[in-house]
């Protein structure tokens, strides 16, 4: 589905990700973690085509990234951003509509399949009683499930997610984390989220890749990977997981004095 190729990427002289090989296949749900500033979204951004490595190269579909053309790429891929800003009064209902762009070829206008789609898209993230609100006026967490509504309407195979769970309370979160779970597992769409959330992280994905920040990465099944000792390394900060029925909680452990 998407891979890298001996991708490194930089931020100034960091090294933040180096040779990484990496495949996703189709279906697959994956969560990036790491710590701060250790180079998630930066590898989000790449993964988008957003950014260039700065060496090794990005795969989609077998074909290097920079050759695809964009409208192809706009089908193929959704991204939800970490953080956005509304310069301007939109309604909820426009600002999904707009995300149907990549399907409109030479038409300017949304028809019915794309209104059907928006729809779909809100009621899934519990936001269609607020279509025709302004998105200036709405709360953080709404705001977040409605840019997750326009992400759905693209219908795209790819959902890259840079935190999806942000400013949600607990019940969106779970519900969320749950619907992309879903689409994965029942539809075949394949997804790579990053969250700091490892319980949440642990119970919907398949997949995690682990950044140091530093160049190391380590990528694999859940539960070779989301382990107590890798993780504590990885996070820099030791990390308990205790068993509770089938699920496992990871919970930081109290620093000692
Ligand atoms: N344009 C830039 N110039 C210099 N450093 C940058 C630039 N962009 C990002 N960085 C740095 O690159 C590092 C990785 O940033 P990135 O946003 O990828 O981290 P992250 O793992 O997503 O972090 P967080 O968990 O805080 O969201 C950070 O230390 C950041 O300050």
């Amino acid at each position: 589905m998407i891979g890298t190729d001996k991708l490194s990427l930089k931020a100034g002289q960091r090294q933040l990700v180096l040779d990484l090989d990496w495949q996703v296949r189709q279906g697959e749900c994956w969560s990036i973690i790491g710590r701060n500033g250790a180079g998630k979204s930066t590898l989000m951004r790449a993964l988008a085509g957003l950014r260039a490595p700065d060496a090794g190269h990005v795969s989609l579909g077998g074909r290097k990234l920079a050759e695809w053309p964009l409208d192809e790429l706009a089908r193929q891929r959704a991204f939800l951003a970490q953080s956005r800003s509304d310069a301007f009064s939109y309604s909820v209902i426009e600002t999904v509509l707009s995300a149907r762009h990549p399907y409109h070829d030479n038409r300017y206008w949304e028809d019915s399949d794309d209104h059907a789609m928006a729809i779909k898209s809100l009621e899934a993230m519990e936001v269609a009683n607020l279509a025709t609100r302004d998105v200036r006026t709405l709360s953080g967490g709404e705001r977040q499930r409605v840019a997750i509504a326009a992400m759905l309407a693209q219908d795209t195979p790819l959902l890259l997610l840079d935190e999806p769970a942000n400013a949600l309370d607990l019940a969106h979160q779970v519900s969320v984390m749950n619907i992309l779970a879903r689409l994965c597992r029942e539809q075949g769409k394949t997804a790579i989220m990053i969250g700091h959330d490892l319980t949440l992280a642990h119970s919907v994905s398949t997949h995690a890749l682990l950044l140091k920040g530093d160049g190391q990465w380590l990528a694999g099944a859940k539960a070779d990977v989301m382990r107590a000792d890798i993780l504590s390394d990885y996070l820099g900060h030791p990390i308990e997981v205790i068993q509770h029925g089938t699920r496992s909680i990871f919970i930081p452990n109290e620093e000692t004095p």
